[in-house]
């Protein structure tokens, strides 16, 4: 059986103005799963994910959250979806726990504010009031803000940012446990490596539209820097080992007894290499195989410039 995504953005278009800051674009976001929105500054992440939330309104396109329209459904929407905003929303002068209480009221059926308060190490912060909290702290508080009316889907932009690295496992072990709940989790990030860490599926936005989509494991695959390396006795006949290869690879000695070879390296391609090194009585050295990085595939779609 198949089901309805949670997220279904069809050519969205959003304008500031004279400038397009969404330009058509096109997400889908799987129920039950943790979907990582990448981009460089000012793509339009933040943007899709506020139009997403109901808090803006699309020039253009359709947005469908859980099956609705978060705009002319949004009484409907909001009690089922939880938000983590980058900042704002909150009343400055109110203390964390009471804040967090407070939240917690307009939910039918919420987690206990004190454990989530426990959970996320802010429990010498409870009567502090808003402003007073360090970043990090009222990072988590908005954390916790998102989660505890247990929603179905819950946008988190930027939930790590500024964070220290408890906080960032504490926050990753989060996200993971809402996803064994079954909670749909959408979140921005910088950090290629929480994407790689929590994502079942990755979407690179540039631009103003996704320009490429997939699981970690997709994006990185494929690819020149997709490698094998190994070393063995200098000299030996690279040409030979090539016609043992399928035929899209590339092999070569690069420094005397230093082996690169190039392609798809599955393990059947590992196979063949070190079955060729035993016909040829070479023992394979530091065998390695080396795969691109999401932040190498994330550099590579949208340039090394900087963004303004
Ligand atoms: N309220 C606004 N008024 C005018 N322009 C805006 C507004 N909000 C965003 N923009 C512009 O729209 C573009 C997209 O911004 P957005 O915040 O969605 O990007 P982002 O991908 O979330 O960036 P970042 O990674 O820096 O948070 C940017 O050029 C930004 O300057």
């Amino acid at each position: 059986m198949r089901y309805e995504p949670a997220v279904q953005v069809t050519g969205l278009v959003k304008r500031y103005g004279a400038r397009t800051a969404v330009d058509g674009l096109d997400l889908a976001v799987p129920r039950g799963s943790v979907t990582a929105v990448l981009g460089p500054n000012g793509a339009g992440k933040t943007t899709t994910v506020e139009i997403c939330e109901g808090y803006r309104r699309a020039d253009g396109g359709t947005v469908r959250v859980l099956g609705l329209d978060p705009v002319a459904q949004g009484g409907e929407l909001r009690p089922r979806i939880g938000v983590m905003l980058q900042s704002g929303g909150v009343y400055p002068g109110a203390h964390a726990a009471e804040m967090l209480r407070h939240t917690a009221t307009m939910y039918a059926d919420p987690v206990d504010p004190g454990l989530l308060i426990e959970r996320l190490g802010l429990q010498a912060c409870g009567r502090t009031p808003y402003r007073r909290l360090s970043g990090g702290q009222q990072q988590r508080l908005a954390l916790a803000m998102a989660v505890v009316g247990r929603p179905e889907l819950v946008f988190l932009d930027e939930p790590t940012a500024g964070l220290d690295p408890q906080a960032r496992h504490a926050t990753w072990d989060l996200v993971r446990e809402l996803r064994g709940d079954g909670v749909t989790v959408v979140l921005t990030t910088h950090f290629m490596d929480e994407a790689e860490q929590l994502a079942d599926d990755v979407v690179i936005i540039d631009g103003g539209r996704a320009i490429a989509a997939g699981t970690p494991e997709e994006l990185c695959r494929g690819g020149a820097e997709n490698t094998l390396r190994f070393s063995g006795r200098p000299g030996l006949d690279v040409g030979s080992l090539l016609n043992a290869l399928p035929q899209d690879s590339l092999a070569a000695e690069l420094t005397p007894g230093n082996y690169r070879v190039e392609g798809r390296i599955d393990p059947q391609l590992l196979a063949t290499v070190t079955s060729w090194c035993a016909q040829h009585g070479v023992m394979p050295d530091h065998l390695a195989v080396e795969r691109r990085t999401l932040e190498d595939v994330f550099l590579e779609l949208t340039g090394k410039e900087l963004r303004a």
